[in-house]
């Protein structure tokens, strides 16, 4: 705690007399021992207009508050009189930045779906994300590694992982967030935190539903306690080499054998794959038809991990082959109907999800935009006051609010709706929606790479200064709304928007005529 006070004179006269002190955001930094030492050098912090004199302006154009924390043992004081403007961000806490959150969470707004639970959910959600997941994603960001242990764990006790693969038979008997929301108001509950990572069980999020709807009971409860408590995930096995939208074309072949099946064969791209225990792998039977099994790892199961340009390997992502695996006749998903169906039911949640996430990616970029539109200077004036930089941030927000209104009016049908009502009249819907959204987050995350110019390069992730997040994004948004486009067989931009247009075609009354 620092609690000397100094006037901006006596700031000055210190510096004269040999010491180098500066202001920043009315808190006063002694720089003698730490400029040499300086990233940025010790030559602009002995410029007359910055040494015993207030740097604030010329030190947020190059830097995140942040690094005025992560170096408060260089804070001696504070003006006399003065108090500092610029707020920390508390855990938890909303942006007060103009459209950095959605309209429900913006003071003077109405919402017709949000009740006073949805509030507390998220207030906890977003908390929890703050304080224990932040962290340890930046951390596992630069070392590679999967998600901490802890993190799962402690997901698995709040029953977020539970909550995250979405309403549904699974939530009964859990106390939820400590008990923050009852399972009847998760029904109506989706977690509106910032896009969790891939790896924080990306793989249960997909992988499990199949396995809730099409299992036999005792392979579905064994399953849903094991993966639920964080103990054996599970991933979703569907992309091949050979196949992506092309389900058709799966080569992982099953055998029919006396004592259940016998598979061979490789997928690709597979999310959590890397420390996954159980997998929803779809295969090809012998009579051509597409089988869903659950298959275990074990004898014969072997991954490899990919790297891949739009995440670390955090996600865990990874090439599984499959060399004559042996699963019991149980364990096949929905025995009594073609496993397309399977699939393709499994791909309203699962686009949600994805897009909901690319929705806030948009947001949390445009954050980043916004604030360094009006806090970079050009020209001696702030990069806000160019018409162009304007036209980016004007297009970003209608961009991200389009995908907003329209995700939101989607749940609220999904909520109310039938799995099979929501297949009928909600699948052309949600193609519709996310060949939108993760265009919107393509064309943002380029409109954002040109408002941070030559930032964009800093890529020092090791460094004290984390590079701004958004240009640290920028290799991975375009990527990744691309991958979140064709992800899990999923499907790319134009095969999505031409389902939903095949669907709409076929619902088109005989009658009609122009
Ligand atoms: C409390 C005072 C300051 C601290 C703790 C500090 C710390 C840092 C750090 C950690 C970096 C590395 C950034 C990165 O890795 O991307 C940096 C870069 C830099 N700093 Fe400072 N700094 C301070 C004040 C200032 C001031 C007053 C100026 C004057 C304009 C300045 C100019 C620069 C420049 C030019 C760079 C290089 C930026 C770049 O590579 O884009 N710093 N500073």
């Amino acid at each position: 705690m620092v609690s000397k006070e100094f006037s901006r004179d006596a700031v000055a006269q210190h510096t004269s007399a040999g010491d180098l002190w500066v202001i920043i955001d009315s808190r006063v930094f002694d720089l003698s021992s730490f400029a040499s030492l300086h990233p940025g050098g010790l030559a602009v912090l002995l410029d007359p207009e910055i040494a015993g004199q207030d740097a604030t302006e010329r030190f947020f154009e190059l830097h995140r508050a942040e690094v005025l924390d992560r170096y408060a043992r260089l804070q001696i004081g504070t003006v006399q009189g003065e108090q500092a403007q610029i707020q920390d961000h508390v855990p938890g806490s909303l942006s007060s930045v103009p459209y950095a959150e959605p309209t429900w969470l913006t003071p003077g707004y109405h919402s017709p779906y949000y009740k006073e639970h949805h509030h507390r959910f998220r207030a906890a959600v977003r908390k929890f994300v703050d304080e224990v997941v932040f962290p340890d994603a930046q951390a596992r960001e630069r070392d590679g590694g999967p998600p901490s242990r802890e993190i799962l764990d402690e997901m698995a006790r709040l029953n977020i992982t539970a909550m995250r693969v979405g309403p549904g038979e699974h939530l009964q008997g859990r106390v939820l967030m400590n008990g923050i929301i009852s399972v009847e108001e998760a029904k109506f509950t989706r977690i509106h935190a910032r896009g969790y990572a891939d790896g924080l069980g990306g793989g249960t999020i997909i992988g499990l539903p199949p396995v809730i709807n099409f299992a036999p009971p005792a392979l579905r409860d064994k399953i849903v306690k094991d993966t639920l408590s964080g103990n054996k995930p599970i991933c979703l096995a569907i992309t091949e080499a050979f196949a992506g939208s092309d389900v058709q074309g799966l080569r992982c072949r099953a055998r029919r054998t006396e004592d259940g099946w016998i598979v061979n064969g490789t997928k690709k791209w597979i999310t959590n794959a890397m420390w996954a225990h159980y997998f929803t792998v779809a295969c090809k039977a012998d009579n051509g038809e597409i089988v869903i099994l659950v298959v275990e790892r074990g004898e014969g199961v072997q991954t490899r991990p990919i790297k891949t340009n739009y995440s670390s390997s955090t996600a865990g992502t990874a090439f599984v082959t499959f060399d004559n695996v042996r699963v019991p006749p149980g364990n096949q998903l929905g025995a009594d109907q073609p496993g397309l169906n399977i699939i393709l039911a499994n791909f309203n949640h699962e686009r949600w999800v994805l897009t909901a996430a690319t929705i806030g990616g948009q947001r949390l970029i445009f954050e980043e935009c916004f604030k360094w539109a009006t806090q970079r200077k050009v020209f001696g004036k702030a990069l806000s006051s160019q018409p162009v930089i304007r036209q980016k941030l004007a297009a970003m927000i209608s961009r991200f609010e389009s995908c907003q209104s329209w995700i939101e009016n989607i749940t609220f049908q999904m909520c109310r709706m039938s799995a099979k009502e929501q297949a009928r009249h909600l699948a052309g819907q949600m193609a519709f929606l996310k060949m939108h959204a993760t265009r919107a987050s393509q064309a943002t995350a380029a409109d954002a790479v040109q408002i941070f110019g030559g930032q964009r390069h800093n890529a020092n992730r090791n460094g004290p200064n984390p590079p701004y997040r958004c240009c640290r994004r920028r290799r991975s948004v375009p990527s990744t709304s691309r991958r979140i486009s064709i992800l899990t067989v999923a499907i790319a931009e134009d095969v999505l928007g031409d389902l939903g247009v095949r669907q709409a075609i076929r619902n088109m009354p005989a009658r009609v005529r122009l």
